[in-house]
């Protein structure tokens, strides 16, 4: 587990393309092994937030800091296991050749590398589809290599945008499985979400619109706090449309 009890922060933080301010004065702070879920509308931000904090992207102003490194850092990407909105995998490879080339970005090789792909590929049930090319897979199974990707290197840090998308409902149960597991081993977990069922799961909510985030608790101070019967109610109570 991290020394750091708040492992990913933001302090003061936009983000501008040109004239388009897209994150607005973001202050957050992600603790130690939890499961941080940022919820909100198509536009709002999410996928340029989790950019700023993987380093993809720098903040116009106000800092982001991973375990006390200031970002975005080349060094951090060890740290963290990104899992981005659209799949990063080379169609004309097997699956099982894109978690070798991923694998030995991130110095795994060897004995090693081979346990921890069958691990990994286990985890997202595609152990008997390895040997398939990617441009074969279906937009569900992409999605699953892609997260089997993140999680190669044990990365003390997720950050999954839209993790589930795409992915049935039982493997989807059995991929938050993992994800709960992962979090008791002290992994923090960042991800971004559309769905309400997800993010009743997570420890913490962060609810965006528009750039600006309107509220962070957990689910159920979420909902007392704006006296609603679901997160989903919450969040429409914070000004958000239905995500
Ligand atoms: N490189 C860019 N240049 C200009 N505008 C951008 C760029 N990247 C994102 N945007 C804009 O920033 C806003 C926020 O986009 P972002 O992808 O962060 O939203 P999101 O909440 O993740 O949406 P979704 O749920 O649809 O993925 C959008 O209006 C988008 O058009």
């Amino acid at each position: 587990m991290s020394d750091f009890p708040d492992v990913v922060t933001a302090a003061g933080v936009s983000k501008r393309f040109g004239n388009k301010t897209v994150l607005e004065d973001i202050t957050l702070a992600i603790h130690s092994a939890e499961t941080f879920g940022l919820l909100g509308p198509s536009g709002s931000g999410k996928t340029t937030l989790v950019k700023l904090f993987t380093g993809t992207l720098q903040a116009t102003t106000g800092q982001v800091h991973v375990q006390g490194t200031l970002m975005p850092k080349l060094s951090m990407l060890n740290q963290i296991g990104y899992m981005a909105q659209s799949d990063a995998l080379y169609t004309e490879l097997s699956a099982k050749e894109n978690l070798e080339f991923f694998g030995a970005l991130y110095g795994l090789k060897g004995a090693s590398l081979r346990k921890r792909i069958m691990e990994v590929a286990e985890i997202v049930a595609l152990e008997k589809h390895l040997d398939k090319r990617v441009d074969q897979y279906s937009g569900g199974m992409k999605r699953r290599l892609s997260l089997a990707a993140a999680l190669l290197h044990q990365p003390p840090i997720l950050v999954l945008d839209e993790p589930t998308v795409g992915i049935d409902p039982l493997l989807r149960q059995a991929i938050w499985k993992e994800l709960k597991l992962l979090n008791e081993q002290g992994t923090t977990i960042l991800l971004t979400t559309h769905v309400m069922d997800e993010a009743e799961k997570c420890d913490r909510l962060g609810m965006i619109r528009e750039g600006r985030l309107l509220a962070v608790d957990t689910p159920g101070e979420l909902i007392s706090k704006t006296g609603t019967d679901s997160i989903e109610e919450a969040f429409v109570y914070y000004g958000g449309h239905q995500a």
